[in-house]
């Protein structure tokens, strides 16, 4: 059995630091739901994140497993990059959105495949994201290995296409991205270039993003007790992710008096 590592909560910036913030987004900035339309992106987490887009010149991403579009929606159409679908699509700091590109042929035969695994499993759900699909088992738990196992079996026959577990969920996605390279994407260009990564994020799908954020001389948080991980620090869940989101404001407000001045009302 895997022994849980202690692991605190992550450091807060110092005078100097210039952080880039990387956000993962179901079970770390917003706590699970039965059903992935249920979630709710509260107005106090909206203008939190606005207000650290804002202090952190622009240096804030969402990355999610969601499409981008979902995440738009959800978010009210921020202005943050967002990776969506684990970095097949990026939407990056000037607007531009960039997929990666798949052939039809190959989508038809991954819808084909995943709505025969959720018809055999009574209890799972497939929620079809246009070039990737996930198959829900939030409502049957029970049902997760047997799904597991019809997964593996199921992308054999999908060639360029990948298995991606999560948290209740087996996704089938291309092979080509994962949030790692869009980490890496976006450190590359402006107003993250030259920045420390620091990445907070639940799933397995996180630990492609802390690998590449460790290298980088960065700082990686997994919110919850998932083992093993490669995070270097752990938060217990979303509402203790956004408790400390509001002390880092707090510190980076407190070294700008400028701050006073911003558009969110917020006084320091
Ligand atoms: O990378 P993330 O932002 O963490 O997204 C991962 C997947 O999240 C969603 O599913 C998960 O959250 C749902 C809502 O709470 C929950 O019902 C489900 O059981 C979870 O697996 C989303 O539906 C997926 O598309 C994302 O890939």
């Amino acid at each position: 059995m895997q022994v849980p590592r202690l692991l605190t909560a992550p450091p807060l910036p110092v005078a100097g630091d210039a952080w880039a913030l990387f956000l993962d987004v179901d079970g770390t900035l917003l706590p699970f739901q039965e059903r992935p339309e249920q979630v709710q992106v509260t107005p106090a987490l909206k203008s939190l994140l606005e207000a650290l887009y804002q202090r952190l010149d622009g240096a804030l991403a969402l990355v999610s497993g969601r499409p981008v579009e979902e995440l738009q929606a959800l978010f009210g159409d921020p202005a943050w990059p967002l990776a969506g679908l684990h970095g097949l699509q990026l939407k990056l700091p000037d607007g531009r959105l960039r997929q990666t590109p798949v052939k039809p042929e190959s989508i038809r035969q991954l819808r084909h495949s995943a709505r025969r695994l959720a018809d055999d499993l009574p209890g799972v759900r497939l929620e079809d994201k246009e070039i990737a699909v996930a198959l829900h088992c939030r409502a049957a738990p029970a049902r997760y290995e047997a799904l597991l196992a019809a997964c593996e079996q199921a992308v054999q026959a999908l060639p360029g296409f990948e298995l991606q577990p999560g948290n209740l969920v087996v996704e089938i996605k291309p092979s080509a991205m994962k949030k790692g390279h869009a980490v890496q994407s976006l450190m590359e260009v402006h107003p993250f270039l030259g920045r420390r990564p620091v990445y907070l994020g639940d799933d397995l799908t996180d630990e492609h993003a802390f690998a590449t954020v460790n290298l980088e001389n960065g700082i990686t948080t997994r919110v919850g007790i998932r083992e093993p991980t490669l995070a270097q620090f752990a938060l217990r869940d979303p509402v203790d992710v956004q408790a400390w989101l509001n002390r880092l404001l707090d510190i980076i407000v407190q070294g700008d008096p400028l701050y006073a001045r911003h558009p969110t009302g917020r006084t320091h």
